[in-house]
């Protein structure tokens, strides 16, 4: 099993101020690297949806359900259109679908192509998506997204996509714990920033190395600052000018003796006073401390010749890897991997499209990728009404504010526990206090989550490890530490990021385990400590 991690976040000192900057807190954040590898285990697909009526007589080639998933003839359930992804192209889609009330079943991901809510789960503010004046952070935004979409009657499965079929239709749809069929499919699961793999990469994430100068660039910890650029292609030499608007000066690192960029892209970087290109030039590591980035250690890669740089941001322009292994080839790609799209959305396969930096080699951004999203989820209508396969679901619209609520929601308790509502024999906890006393007073296996406000991958988690814990109560002690909140007791407990998930038993730590896994790696792990057949105990 190498289910994918996810880079470590450094917990606060001891005695750090408790309020930060989203900047500042984020940067600590972890950042996805790596697929999952795992086995599939099949199991009955529980019935999400709520109350769905049919209210109105059905379009012309739509028929109207009530409660049922429509069959394929033989008594089994086809969805009209599965998506795949909850970045901001699969969450349009899941509105779109929604709406024109197709109840899309959505695959969200969990560690396979980065964490539920994509790419701007990673980041800090967005200043450039419209109708957020005041700018949004990445999480937040993905929230409301994700929101919406449930708010419509999507059906949200936070869970990676294994492989599909589409020799045959319907097609078939196969996650790590459920196998579905669907008449259309969406496929939306972006691309991922390829990265140096620096040893202090994890370590200035955000808070010095970006992957997206048009992003990141105007950040305040940017402007008037010496900036790097690493890459030697059209987008290293596009982020390269840039950047220059922000930074005093610009420095392209250029791996080889010359660059990959067009002619006039090359001219515009070597004519510009405010970028200097550094040719044969490799980066062996980043330095600074707990502020940010303050420099880079580079090499020359034909003298050996070593120097230091100091500069406060590097960016990656070296390029993305789309996530599309996982198609098996049943797709058409580019030779990069890229799904190639014709009239926006379609794929070669009928009924088969894709949105997002799936196919977006050019704009790759959150309002270019909802845009897609949207055209796929209009073009996924057309095709099913077009082949009478759409039916239509009529469902109750739920209250904004109610959808909105639940996708925070962790099921853990909300306040920290005091002397006062301490109770033993309750299963979620939350704060210090609680994590003292169960340490001394619980025969339980204690499962203690760590995260920090603004971590994107921590919002994902909580309701993954929530529903876990449920599975097990009575069973196991669970209790959430943040760590903002709670420096001194992340520090005695060695977590240096965020989320972070530890076992105790008998007062010793069993397992630590950053970053987001999917829930039968926490099952593995409680498994061995919680016999099946337990009973309950304090
Ligand atoms: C650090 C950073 C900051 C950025 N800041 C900005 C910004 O300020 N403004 C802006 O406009 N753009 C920004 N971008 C770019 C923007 O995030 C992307 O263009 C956008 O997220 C692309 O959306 P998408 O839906 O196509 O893909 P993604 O956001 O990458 O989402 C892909 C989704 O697919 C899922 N997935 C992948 N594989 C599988 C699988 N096998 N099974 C199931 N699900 C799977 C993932 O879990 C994820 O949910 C930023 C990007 C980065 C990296």
């Amino acid at each position: 099993m190498a289910a994918a991690t996810l880079a470590a976040c450094r917990a606060p000192a001891a005695g750090a101020t408790q309020r930060r900057s989203a900047q500042a807190v984020n940067a600590r954040c972890l950042v996805p690297s790596g697929n999952a590898a795992v086995s599939v285990r099949q199991q009955q697909r529980p019935v999400l949806w709520h109350s769905f009526t049919s209210r109105r007589p059905a379009r012309q080639s739509r028929r109207s359900v009530t409660l049922a998933s429509a069959g394929n003839g033989s008594g089994e359930a086809v969805e009209n259109v599965v998506i795949i992804g909850s970045g901001p192209a699969g969450y349009t889609a899941a509105i779109y679908a929604a709406r024109a009330n197709l109840r899309p079943f959505v695959f969200e991901g969990v560690s396979a192509g980065g964490v539920r809510g994509g790419q701007l789960m990673t980041t800090t503010e967005v200043e450039n998506f419209p109708g957020f004046p005041e700018g949004i952070t990445g999480p937040d935004l993905m929230d409301r997204m994700r929101a919406q979409a449930e708010r419509w009657g999507a059906q949200l499965y936070t869970e990676d996509v294994e492989g599909v079929d589409l020799s045959s239709r319907p097609f078939t749809i196969r996650g790590t714990e459920t196998t579905v069929k669907a008449h259309s499919v969406i496929i939306a699961t972006g691309a991922t920033a390829k990265k140096l793999g620096l040893p202090s990469e994890q370590k200035f994430w955000s808070n010095g190395i970006s992957a997206c100068a048009i992003c990141d660039g105007a950040s305040s910890i940017f402007k008037g600052q010496q900036l790097a650029v690493v890459g030697g292609g059209d987008t290293a030499t596009e982020e390269a000018v840039y950047l220059t608007k922000y930074a005093s000066h610009v420095h392209l690192l250029v791996r080889s003796e010359r660059m990959r960029a067009s002619g006039a892209m090359q001219d515009r970087v070597l004519s510009n006073p405010n970028i200097t290109v550094h040719f044969n030039t490799e980066v062996d590591d980043a330095y600074g401390d707990d502020a940010g980035m303050k420099g880079l250690h580079l090499r020359n890669s034909k003298t050996g010749e070593r120097v230091d740089l100091p500069v406060r941001g590097l960016f990656y322009g070296i390029g993305h890897t789309p996530n599309s292994g996982f198609l098996s080839g049943q797709v058409e790609t580019d030779e990069s991997g890229y799904v190639i799209v014709h009239h926006g959305a379609k794929t070669n396969v009928e009924g088969v499209f894709a949105a997002g930096d799936l196919h977006d080699t050019e704009w790759r951004q959150a309002i270019t990728a909802a845009g897609s999203g949207c055209q796929a989820a209009l073009s996924a209508e057309r095709y099913l009404s077009a082949n009478g396969l759409a039916v239509e679901y009529k469902q109750e619209e739920k209250p904004a504010a109610q959808a909105h609520a639940h996708s925070s929601s962790s099921g853990a308790a909300t306040d920290s526990d005091t002397e006062d509502s301490f109770d033993l024999a309750a299963d979620k906890h939350r704060g210090q206090f609680a994590l003292r006393k169960l340490y001394h007073e619980s025969t339980r296996l204690i499962v203690v989550l760590y995260t920090a406000p603004t971590c994107g991958p921590c919002r994902t988690l909580k309701p993954i490890l929530g529903k876990v814990m449920d599975e097990y109560a009575g069973k196991v002690h669970f209790v959430e530490i943040d760590i903002e909140k709670d420096p001194q007791i992340a520090e005695n407990a060695g977590v240096n990021g965020t989320p972070t998930v530890q076992f105790f038993k008998d007062k010793a730590m069993v397992k630590s385990m950053p970053g987001v896994k999917m829930k039968r790696d926490y099952r593995a792990v409680i498994d061995q400590y919680v016999p099946a057949a337990a009973t309950a105990n304090v």
